[in-house]
């Protein structure tokens, strides 16, 4: 039995299911990122884990001990569990340093160490610890929440959007301080984030939910090149569908021959290539199967159409991105392969 068991989990406001039956199994010591659209159910399968809210349906086991089940309810506040919110969410009229005790026992003795301790854990010192939240910048106050959240010892950690406020160049430094934090204090971690990069970068296992249900759950790479269906692929980064006829562990497309990744009985499918798998070699006009019909500058890549045909008459239109120091022109004839392989989705 894995640390934290989620079996069957429902939760419904009136007429809306924000979360329909989700199994999930999280690793003890792990870090899983839930991500999925806009109201798909993420921010209320954290809250019934925490213990905000109850369901309707199912249960939540943390380490062998039921928090939620038909005949059981344990409230958040007795939950071994900590939780990071988008916006910090810390007592603007307390100091930092009574932020970070609030979840140290009142009568601890050695309180103001824990709390100097917890301060410097997150990379502050104690020049922050008389400031008041207003007069910190966003990102030393998520520092501040994450102290305050670790002060109770939890043993499961709930962080739902923590970075999102953030700008992209901190952004990606808070993560790894945040892993790096959390993972030397044994913390089993629980990431909610819209950011498919931050998930996959982030966590051991990503969880993608869609409409209340878990679409699928895995390891970052096996989520990324073997997504189960279009949505889960697309949601992950960018992909390349191409409709396929299956013949001799090769799928023939519009690209040619590509090796599949299953040995699957099918005549057709649908396959998914990501688009760093296209190799693109400009101006060959002998084995030529493309033309570049647009190309968009961005800085360092650019974004290319690329129409490509082959000798079945089939075409396609692909968007591919390329590092933009040599970038081929538009109008320019090219030859596109497929290194790796091809993934049959569902
Ligand atoms: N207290 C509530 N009362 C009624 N409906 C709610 C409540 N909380 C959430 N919902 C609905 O449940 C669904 C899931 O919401 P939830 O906030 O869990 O989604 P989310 O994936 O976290 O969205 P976002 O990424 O936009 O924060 C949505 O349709 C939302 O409108």
């Amino acid at each position: 039995m894995s640390f934290l068991e989620l079996a069957g989990l429902r939760r419904n406001y009136g007429p809306v299911t924000a979360v329909s039956g989700v199994d999930l199994a999280v690793p003890s010591g792990s870090r899983t990122a839930i991500v999925g659209p806009s109201g798909c159910g993420k921010t209320t399968l954290l809250r019934l884990i925490a213990g905000f809210e109850r369901p309707d349906c199912g249960s939540i086991e943390l380490d062998g001990a039921m928090l939620a089940g038909p005949d059981i309810f344990v409230p958040a506040y007795k939950r071994p569990i900590g939780l990071v919110a988008q916006d910090g969410a810390l007592f603007p009229h307390l100091s930092i340093a009574a932020n970070i005790g609030f979840g140290i026992p009142r009568g601890a003795p050695d309180r103001e160490t824990q709390v100097s301790k917890l301060l410097r854990l997150v990379g502050l010192d104690d020049g922050f610890l008389h400031r008041r939240p207003h007069q910190l910048s966003g990102g030393q106050q998520q520092r501040v929440a994450l102290a305050r959240a670790l002060a109770r010892k939890p043993r499961l950690m709930l962080l739902d959007e923590p970075f999102s406020a953030l700008d992209t160049s901190l952004r990606a430094a808070m993560r790894k301080m945040v892993a790096g934090v959390l993972e030397a204090a044994g913390v089993t971690t629980i990431l909610v984030t819209h950011d498919q990069e931050e998930a996959l970068s982030f966590a051991d296992q990503v969880a993608v939910m869609r409409a209340g249900a878990l679409m699928q759950a895995g390891s970052p790479r096996d989520l990324y090149l073997r997504p189960r269906n279009r949505m889960v692929a697309e949601f992950l980064g960018e992909a390349i569908i191409l409709p396929a006829r299956i013949e001799g562990g090769c799928a023939h497309c519009v690209l040619g021959a590509v090796r599949v990744d299953s040995d699957a009985l099918r005549e057709t499918a649908e396959i998914l290539l990501r688009p760093e798998q296209i190799e693109l070699e400009p101006g060959n006009a002998d084995g030529a199967n493309a033309v570049v019909r647009e190309s968009e500058f961005s800085g360092p890549t650019c974004t290319l159409v690329v129409q490509v045909a082959n000798d079945a008459g089939e075409a396609s239109a692909l968007v591919l991105r390329r590092p933009a120091t040599g970038s081929p022109q538009v109008g320019t004839s090219a030859r596109l392969t497929v290194s790796g392989s091809a993934h049959l989705l569902d």
